[in-house]
């Protein structure tokens, strides 16, 4: 199983690590348009292998593509992150001809390759990576509902004072400040509906945590978060590479499923060998169907801002 990280930043390098750890893959391909930062990141994260016992080699490349040549899964991590006080949706201008131009690389040497994107504003990018390559709709995922849910069980196990491995959410929609659907109404402590154990207005408040959960770190970190990101990109890549037929919110191209069409938004997915095996619909209620389609139409405005 060879994978290939594209921007060895932040993220890029974080979810290396995680790969590596994670001890599945045969080859992690970290690729970086800065000279020779790739090439340190592999070398820094090849010498904690003895240390943190995995078996994965990092090989580190200076926008050289042939090196990611037969990748199974390639990861786009490349472009700018925000900075506090910024929205996602205003690194477009700059991520899109960044995200265009790595994809069209990684078909040419990996034509067969399933594609996550992470770069921001992800749901766009990853549209634009449909527009722009010939991968059929399987094979190419944004990356954003599994750290989004992943926050969200974090703010729940906060409100409930219970232990995180008890708790279970989802957020589906689109991977924005306003854009996000956190299903308070679905999430459960052990089988049980946290409606039992907290109040709405509590709830509400976890759902609010939830949305801004990113702009909420950068905030802090002075620009975005990498290690739950990271940890993130890492599951999706598990589920393909070891066929695990995993749910996770994806943002993928809808044709009809939610009453949506021809957008990528975050909607429960079973990932295995064949990357999105299938869209799992769930049965919303109106207040979530209109919060969908109101994400939904968020989504549609940045993407209407591509030159296609
Ligand atoms: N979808 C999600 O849930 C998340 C998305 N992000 C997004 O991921 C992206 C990366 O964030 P960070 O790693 O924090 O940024 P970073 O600045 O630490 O790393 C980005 C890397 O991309 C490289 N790069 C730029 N242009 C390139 C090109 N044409 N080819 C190859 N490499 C190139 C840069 O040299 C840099 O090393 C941002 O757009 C950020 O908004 C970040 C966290 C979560
Ligand atoms: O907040 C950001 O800009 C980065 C990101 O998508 C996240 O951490 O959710």
């Amino acid at each position: 199983m060879k994978v290939t990280v594209v921007g060895a930043g932040a993220v890029g390098a974080s979810c290396a690590e995680y790969i590596a750890i994670k001890n599945f893959a045969s080859e992690v391909v970290l690729l970086d348009i800065k000279e020779g930062y790739a090439e340190g990141k592999a070398m820094d994260l090849m010498q904690t292998a003895s240390l943190n016992g995995f078996d994965t080699r990092i090989v580190g490349s200076t926008n050289d593509y042939s090196k990611t040549a037969g990748s199974d899964i390639c990861v786009i991590t490349s472009g700018i992150p925000r900075k506090p006080g910024m929205t996602r949706e205003e690194l477009i201008g700059i991520n899109a001809g960044i995200v265009k131009t790595v994809s069209s690389n990684l078909v040419k040497h990996s034509p067969k390759t399933i594609i996550i994107v992470v770069s921001n504003p992800m749901d766009t990018m990853t549209y634009l990576v449909h527009k722009t390559t010939d991968l059929p709709k399987s094979r190419i995922i944004g990356m954003g509902g599994a750290l989004d849910s992943a926050r969200f069980k974090y703010r729940l196990a906060e409100a409930l004072e219970a232990p995180i491995s008890d708790v279970d959410g989802m957020v589906i929609g689109g991977h924005s400040d306003t854009g996000m659907v956190p299903l308070t109404r679905l999430a459960t402590r052990n089988s049980v509906p946290v409606t039992e154990f907290i109040s709405q207005e509590r709830l509400d408040q976890v759902m609010e945590d939830t949305k801004v959960g990113g702009a909420t770190l950068t905030k802090l970190l002075g620009t975005s978060a990498w290690y739950a990101p990271g940890a993130a990109v890492s599951g999706l890549v598990q589920a393909i590479a070891c066929d695990q037929k995993k749910i996770y919110p994806c943002s993928v191209l809808l044709e009809g499923e939610y009453g949506l069409n021809d957008l990528c938004i975050g909607v429960p997915v079973i990932l295995g060998r064949n990357g999105i095996e299938k869209i799992v619909e769930l049965d919303l209620n109106d207040a979530e169907k209109e919060h969908m389609n109101k994400s939904a139409e968020g989504v549609s405005k940045t993407n209407a801002l591509l030159e296609l």
